[in-house]
């Protein structure tokens, strides 16, 4: 039978078809799905529960100009292969390739671009009040899911809509799951009779439950929606992984997003080599210190798998707590912990840590309580593109008075770090890339569990014409790029704030500094130490590597920090091209 994906290259081509084809074009855009994570990765799990609702969602509405917002992004290759972009799916998520989340720059189907959670109502309230103050006709939908929900900004987002009656019309996407189970009580209300109560409170009329797979239902209640005047929430019950066995039986650990994986004799082979990451090994040194100090608890705002504390939370289920998509309560949850004498620790990724800049000032550094900010998928991500990267971290939070701010180069560095922060009054920082563990040279592969302070030579020469001074794993890229130069040396800062003003000041007597770092440069260590040299009038050239002023897009980590001359061989040009400097004036 002629296959009908091939067929359609925009939603009018959905619309085309006979009602009766729908579930066949389901069947091929899950194929379709499989087959591309199977090839490339991404987000299986959500893409594959909602494809039937996007596929009513695109009989139902007429994108663009009705205008589908779609919560995160993750779910939506169904969208993507609906709207002209399936001959460019096996580009997903790399180099020039198919955007991991939606990009109006990249199809005028996607409404807004997003990759952070709980947006969807906020934004879709604000197209819909936008049209209407410029005379725009369409509908505006929000898809969001139950994880999503438990994100503060998607309550802003209700409460202003019921308030004023707008007909935005909200699907929510409820399959029980964030990326681990979804938790708190709202989650656990959907699943009673209260939900229609609890979205009649809110100004919404109710429609629903109904099963997100069945397309006659959902085309009924979706007609239903869109002739509604006022706002409208459509309750659609979904399975995450829905229709690829390995994805429904583990979604969990497999189901929410992968690499490329096998299919081989009805089972799912996989394999990421066997090396330990970085959010493992902070797992360990947390496991350590948990075992050491009953007064530490860790927190996660709903990133228990991406974090590595799925193992911790077994052992310690009443010290470790998964909050939800709820980064802003999640750090005023620590600071009411640690008012009562505890020692948390915040485990987020760098760029959820954007959504809670004022909790981190206002309700934990200003009265200087002991948070301890685990920072992970600090510098670039890869795959997951701009939305994703940790790029601001140090150079925003570095200002804040009393916050102490630093990074391992190594696995090794953890237990001494996380012992640092224990033994300070006040808050601090750790922050470590995504990936797996770089292998150290002997002199930074030693294990202390004891405190540190300041920052370490790794390489000192005693006629030094040059030095690196490094943020993280960055030493170890200057300790290759420094090993045959006798004259050259490399200082790991391990503290942006306090810097370690002594050493860097040893460092720039050399007169040449490069500063690299996996963060932008704009306020990070460079900013620090060229601050540093300013005040003490220090007269040394510099340079500054880090991430640029331009948003990085998606893309192989590793082929990005070659182009941007964050590896070794880049450390060397710079050092060279500094030294080459030197020499012409
Ligand atoms: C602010 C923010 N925090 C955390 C994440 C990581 N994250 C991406 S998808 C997801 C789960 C979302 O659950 P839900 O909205 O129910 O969608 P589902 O994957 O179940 O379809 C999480 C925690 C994020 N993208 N944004
Ligand atoms: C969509 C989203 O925000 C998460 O699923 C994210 O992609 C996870 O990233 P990691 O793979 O680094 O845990
Ligand atoms: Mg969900």
């Amino acid at each position: 039978m002629e296959r009908l994906l091939p067929r359609i290259h925009s939603p009018r081509d959905v619309r085309a078809l006979p009602e009766s084809e729908l579930p066949r074009l389901c069947e091929e855009l899950r194929e379709e799905i499989i087959a591309v994570c199977g090839r490339v990765g991404g987000h299986l799990g959500a893409s594959l529960g909602a494809v039937e609702l996007i596929v009513a969602l695109h009989r139902v509405f007429h994108s663009p100009q009705d205008a589908l917002v779609f919560d995160v992004g993750h779910q939506t290759y169904a969208h993507k292969l609906l709207t002209g972009r399936r001959e460019r799916m096996d580009t997903l998520r790399q180099a020039g390739g198919i955007a991991p989340f939606l990009d109006p720059r990249e199809s005028p189907h996607d409404a807004l671009a997003a990759g952070h959670a709980s947006t969807a109502v906020s934004a879709g309230l604000g197209m819909l009040q936008g049209r209407r103050l410029r005379g725009l006709p369409g509908h505006v939908v929000a898809v969001v899911g139950d994880g999503a929900l438990t994100g503060g900004l998607a309550f802003e987002g209700l409460n202003n809509t019921g308030g004023t009656h707008l007909p935005l019309v909200v699907v929510l996407n409820d399959n029980q799951m964030s990326i681990s189970a979804n938790v708190g009580a709202i989650p656990a209300l959907l699943r009673t009779h209260e939900a229609r109560a609890f979205f009649e409170g809110l100004g919404f009329t109710y429609l629903g439950p109904v099963d997100g797979h069945d397309l006659p239902a959902l085309l009924h209640t979706l007609r239903e929606a869109r002739a509604s005047s006022r706002p409208v929430v459509v309750h659609a019950l979904t399975k995450k992984g829905r229709g690829f066995p390995p994805a429904e039986a583990d979604l969990q650990t497999r189901g929410h997003a992968m690499g490329p994986y096998e299919w081989r004799d009805g089972k799912l082979v996989r394999s990421r080599g066997g090396h330990r990451t970085f959010s493992e090994a902070f797992a360990a040194a947390l496991d350590a210190l948990m075992a050491r100090d009953a007064r530490v608890v860790a927190v996660t705002p709903a990133m228990l798998e991406g974090s590595a504390l799925v193992e911790l939370q077994r052992r310690y289920p009443e010290r470790v707590f998964d909050v939800g998509i709820a980064e802003q309560h999640a750090v005023t949850f620590c600071a009411g912990l640690a008012a009562t004498g505890l020692r948390p620790v915040c485990a987020i990724y760098s760029t959820f840590l954007q959504r809670a800049y004022d909790q981190i000032i206002h309700d934990v550094c200003l009265p200087g309580l002991p948070v301890l900010f685990a920072v992970d998928r600090a510098g670039l991500v890869g795959a997951d593109g701009a939305t994703h990267q940790g790029a601001y971290d140090v150079a925003s939070l570095r200002p804040i008075p009393g916050l102490t701010v630093m990074a391992p180069v190594t696995g090794e560095d953890l237990p001494g770090l996380l012992a640092t922060a224990l033994s300070l009054e006040g808050p601090s920082l750790l922050r470590f890339p995504r990936g797996t563990l770089p292998e150290a040279p002997p002199a930074l592969s030693v294990e202390s569990p004891e405190p540190v302070r300041g920052a370490r030579w790794v390489k000192r020469a005693p006629r030094a014409r040059i030095t690196f001074i490094t943020l993280g794993p960055f030493a170890l890229s200057a300790w290759e790029a420094a090993s045959a130069e006798p004259d050259w040396s490399v200082l790991d800062a391990r503290f942006v704030s306090p810097l370690d003003e002594a050493a860097v000041l040893e460092a720039a007597a050399c007169g040449r500094l490069v500063v690299a770092e996996e963060g932008t440069t704009r306020g990070g260590l460079g900013s620090a130490v060229l601050e540093l040299l300013a005040a003490k009038q220090v007269p040394a050239r510099v340079t500054l590597l880090g991430m640029p002023d331009t948003f990085v897009p998606h893309g192989d980590a590793r082929v990005q920090r070659a182009e941007l001359g964050l590896d070794a061989a880049g450390l060397r040009r710079a050092a060279l091209a500094l030294l080459a400097e030197g020499k012409a004036s």
